[in-house]
Formats: C-alpha cells, sequence, structure tokens
C-alpha cells in the first residue's frame, strides 16, 4: 500500500531522517518509535506531503506521490491535539472531509453515521467539540480521519495529550477502531508500550534512522542491539564473554549460557535479561532444574501493586533489578543472602558496541 525508498530529510547540516526504507501491507498498523528528536515525525510529514524529501522516494497504491502536494494524497492524519474546527458540531467535523473532496449529501450523511458509531460518539454528534473531554475529542479527531475513507491513515502521537487512565483505556479501543475499519495506519509515538500493543509491526528509530522493522514481540524478546534492548522495555546487562569454542557465554562468576548458533570468531556480544524473567531463590537448596543461579545479596524492593520491583547486588558486582509477582521479598532485609535464578533461554545477546 505505501512504500518509502531511501528517504531523506536535513534541516541545514543537520540529518533529520536518513534512508528511510520500510513498506506498509493494506489493513497493516505499523508504529514509528523512538526518542524525542529521532526523525519520527519529520518521516510522517514527508508521508503526508508537508515535507519534501532531499532524496528518495514515497509510493502510495502505486503512484509516486514523493513530490505531489498534501490534498493529492489520499490520507487521513490525526495530531496529537485533536484540531477539530471549534466551531462545527461533532457531525459537522466527520462530514468536513467527505464533502470537501465530493462525497454526495446521502453518502456523507452515512459515513458521518458509521464512522460516529465506530467511535462510539453517535449521542454527541450535535455537541460542540469543546463541550467534549479529550478522549471523546480523539475519538470524533480518528472518526473525522476515517470519513474521507482514505487510504492510509497517520496517526502523530494520537493519545499523549491524555491522561494515563485514559490512554490505555482509548490504546485498546483505538486497536479494535482501527481493525474495525480494515485501516491502514501508521502510528507515531515515543511510548513503547503504545507501538507494541497497537502495531503488527515496530519500526524503531534513533538518530534518523531506522534500526530494526520487525513485530512486537520479536522487537522485544531480539532487539537487534543495545539501543533497542534498552529503550523498549528494561534489561539488565550481565558481565561476561564468549567461550573459547563460541558455543556458550561464560558469566562472570562462572554460570555458563550455551547459545542458540555459534559466534563467529571475534564477534563480541553483551548478554541481558529481562526483570521479569528473574527469580529471587534462596540463598542454599537445589537450583530448580534447568535454571542457573547467582548468588547476590538483597538490596531493597518497592511494592508497585501488581509487581514488586526488587534489586539485588550480584556477587559479580552487577546490580539487578526483579519483578516478582509471587511475594518473594517479603521480610528480607538489606544485605540478607539469596540466589537469583534464571533460565538461559531467556537470555538475550547483542554485539557489544
Ligand atoms: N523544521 C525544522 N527545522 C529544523 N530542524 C528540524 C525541523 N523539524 C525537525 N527538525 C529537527 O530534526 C530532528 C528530528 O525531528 P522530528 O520532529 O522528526 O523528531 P521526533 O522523533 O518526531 O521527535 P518528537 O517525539 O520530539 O516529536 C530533530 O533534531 C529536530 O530538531
Amino acid at each position: 500500500m505505501l512504500s518509502l525508498d531511501g528517504v531523506s530529510k536535513s534541516f541545514g547540516a543537520h540529518i533529520a531522517v536518513e534512508g528511510a526504507t520500510f513498506e506498509v501491507s493494506r489493513g497493516e498498523t505499523i508504529a514509528l518509535l523512538g526518542p524525542s528528536g529521532c526523525g519520527k515525525t519529520t518521516t510522517l510529514r514527508m508521508i503526508a506531503g508537508f515535507l519534501k524529501p532531499d532524496g528518495g522516494a514515497i509510493r502510495l497504491a502505486g503512484a509516486d506521490i514523493t513530490s505531489s502536494k498534501p490534498y493529492a494524497r489520499n490520507i487521513g492524519i490525526v495530531f496529537q491535539d485533536y484540531a477539530l474546527f471549534p466551531h462545527l458540531s461533532v457531525a459537522e467535523n466527520v462530514a468536513f472531509g467527505p464533502r470537501h473532496r465530493g462525497v454526495g449529501k446521502e453518502e456523507t450523511r452515512q459515513r458521518v453515521e458509521r464512522y460516529l458509531r465506530l467511535v462510539q460518539m453517535s449521542d454527541k454528534a450535535a455537541n460542540q467539540p469543546n463541550a467534549l473531554s479529550g478522549g471523546q475529542q480523539q475519538r470524533v479527531a480518528l472518526a473525522r480521519a476515517l470519513a474521507t475513507e482514505p487510504e492510509i491513515v497517520l496517526l502523530d502521537e494520537p493519545l499523549s495529550a491524555l491522561d494515563a487512565k485514559l490512554r490505555e483505556r482509548l490504546r485498546s479501543e483505538l486497536k479494535q477502531i482501527l481493525g474495525a475499519a480494515g485501516a491502514t495506519t501508521i502510528i507515531v509515538t515515543h511510548d513503547q508500550e503504545e507501538a507494541l500493543s497497537l502495531a503488527d509491526r515496530v519500526l524503531v528509530m534513533n538518530g534518523g534512522r531506522i534500526m530494526q522493522d520487525a513485530a512486537p514481540r520479536e522487537i522485544y524478546d531480539r532487539p537487534a542491539n543495545r539501543f533497542i534492548a534498552e529503550f523498549v522495555g528494561r534489561s539488565n546487562w550481565m558481565k561476561g564473554a564468549v567461550t573459547e569454542d563460541r558455543t556458550g557465554f561464560r558469566m562472570a562468576g562462572g554460570a555458563l549460557v550455551p547459545l542458540a548458533a555459534s559466534l563467529p570468531a571475534g564477534r563480541r556480544v553483551s548478554g541481558f535479561i529481562r526483570p521479569e524473567k528473574l527469580r529471587i531463590l534462596e540463598a542454599s537448596g537445589d537450583t530448580p532444574s534447568g535454571m542457573v543461579s547467582l548468588p547476590a545479596a538483597f538490596r531493597d524492593a518497592i511494592f508497585l501493586g501488581t509487581d514488586t520491583e526488587i534489586t539485588c547486588m550480584l556477587d559479580t558486582g552487577d546490580t539487578v533489578v526483579v519483578l516478582d509477582r509471587t511475594g518473594r521479598a517479603a521480610g528480607l532485609g538489606r544485605g540478607d543472602r539469596v540466589r537469583v535464578g534464571f533460565h538461559p533461554t531467556e537470555m538475550g545477546f547483542v554485539d557489544t558496541e
């Protein structure tokens, strides 16, 4: 449906986007995820036609749109701040796009009804936007974008102006709405949960470059580099080195973690484990079968509601964070001896930079 091929954009000497290359299939939702300033919005603005790329090509439904005007592209956009027309009612806001594009009266009326129903705002059709909550306004903005039945919908940080609770609710609604509309969607966000939960594929950007383009699970379980392992989820980095025969990772302290595939000579890797993959074990006794255990001292525990975040100092000197749901930290005091256990298959590796 949409493809970018080597798309670049600089502002003066600053390269904002470099060689962006990816495709979005019909009905697919992809997320551009990355820290502030990584080039997400610039990429979106080039797709929308508000910015002209310095190089590369953008194609939409087979046509080269690299240089076409924004209004000539069949694209729907939802911005962070909703930007509804304040003097028009909710229904008139949704009708605006189709009417502007010459869609007939009856068809426009049907679309307003259909898309307001889809975002569950039918009962507010006659209201003015300023009489709606932030979440309601954002749903209307979505209906307005969908009502033109665009080939692609662009969502720029669509939930970031909402409070945490509402953001979570609207996130799952958004997924349903986009699915029901069969929309092809690109969502720009710096919120990893939003990207992982909404998108079929996540493109992680940093410094103007796309660093990984993969399914959410893949990004989380097999990040392409250290930046992604730290930006998406949290990581405990474990000291160690690849064994001489290059089939294992010998951790500081002696524990051996087998590698899924033997590494080419000269390649150095760093090992990491997600906090929820670690378990607190008693200081003595058998290590559960198949697990590796590392002696450690308990430091502190913070109760977060569902999880408790436990910090331990391994005897190797590494500090690790364990997310625990079993109440294992109860009764432990600073300095108490414990072991930190995990299954070797749950250790991830990235190239040492
Ligand atoms: N019109 C402009 N003129 C000059 N520099 C710009 C312009 N627009 C963006 N930039 C720069 O290009 C880089 C990428 O900006 P962009 O807005 O794409 O980042 P972003 O990933 O969307 O960040 P954020 O999440 O903060 O919006 C930044 O360093 C930014 O300062």
